[in-house]
């Protein structure tokens, strides 16, 4: 069983759209959605939730009114400026959970209690099981609940003897996407041939790096700058980083979108380029 996690830096590359056409070109899989912040692979696929779970993440202080007597010791001792100073409240905006008002406050009115931040659905695709899930907005533990989607997508594999675990990996570089990239077995760059997208492509091939997994290389919309694409392609050779494809800007593809489509099913040169990178993946991952 192989884990391919496919990642692009920045948003709006293409990547969602590239992870589902994949997925319908890989045999034997389960598919996570690890955008958990923006997730939309779901849009795509349309699968069917068989369950939900609700995701309990940070801790907040939770004050129980009845016990407090306005001493203000928690006001004082919140180094994050999380206690309202007229009534002595807590923010939940600012509160870091770190339980130092718990240990003050002088009749027990304050506790730490995780809240929920997210839900995470086990589901059904045409291509078979799915993970996804979706962080409350402003909740900040999106690294955790994708280690989660993640953890789930690799029990079910395991469980049903998948061959591929296919990740739609968070966007950025940050600790989402370093969460999306944990043990997974190769990842799959999707950029675009712009300078911003050359950018961000340099600066996740450095996390990358981190994991000492092979990758390989998507440029899509590549004729919309030719001179860039040839850049980035010399680029990511020198760093050993293997060209999977090359997608060209299509109208197929957005039309294909707008229909529900995958644009593998409506186009015989694109469906070719993309049986090129599942080529390519089983090369690399020596699966048979
Ligand atoms: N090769 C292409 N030709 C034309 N349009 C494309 C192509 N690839 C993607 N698109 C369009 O670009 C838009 C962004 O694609 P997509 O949602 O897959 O990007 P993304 O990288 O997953 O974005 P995000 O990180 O914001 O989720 C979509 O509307 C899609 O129709
Ligand atoms: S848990 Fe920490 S951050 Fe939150 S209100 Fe208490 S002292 Fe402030
Ligand atoms: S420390 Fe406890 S009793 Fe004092 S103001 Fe805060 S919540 Fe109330």
């Amino acid at each position: 069983m192989k884990e391919i996690t496919v990642i692009s830096g920045k948003g709006g590359t293409g990547k969602t759209t590239f992870t589902a056409n994949l997925a319908s070109l890989l045999d034997n899989l389960v598919l996570g959605d690890c955008d958990v912040d923006a997730p939309n692979l779901h849009l795509l696929l349309n699968p069917v939730n068989k369950s939900k779970e609700t995701y309990r993440g940070a801790k907040l202080a939770i004050k129980n009114q009845n016990r407090c007597i306005d001493c203000g010791k928690c006001y004082d001792y919140c180094r994050y400026k999380a206690i309202t100073a007229d009534d002595f409240q807590v923010n939940n905006l600012k509160c870091e959970g770190c339980g130092v008002c718990v240990e003050v406050c002088p009749t027990k009115a304050l506790k730490l209690e995780s809240i929920e931040t997210g839900s995470l659905y086990q589901a059904e695709s045409k291509f078979g099981d799915m993970i996804h899930a979706r962080l409350i907005p402003g909740a900040d533990t999106s690294g955790k609940l994708v280690s989660e989607v993640k953890k789930k997508a690799s029990e079910i594999a395991k469980r049903k003897n998948k061959d591929w675990i296919l990740i739609d990996g968070s966007p950025g570089i940050g600790c989402p996407v370093i969460a999306s990239l944990s043990g997974s077995d190769m990842a799959i760059l999707v950029t675009e041939p712009t300078l911003s997208g050359f950018s961000d492509l340099k600066r996740v091939i450095e996390v990358v790096k981190h994991f000492k997994i092979p990758a390989g290389l998507v440029i899509n919309k590549y004729d919309l700058n030719e001179e860039i694409s040839e850049k980035i392609k010399s680029y990511c050779q020198k760093e050993d980083i293997e060209l999977l494809t090359k997608i060209p800007y299509s109208r197929i593809i957005v039309e294909s979108l707008k229909k529900g489509e995958l644009f593998v099913d409506n186009d015989q040169d694109l469906r070719k380029r993309m049986l090129k990178v599942k080529a390519n993946l089983t090369k690399i991952m020596e699966v048979e």
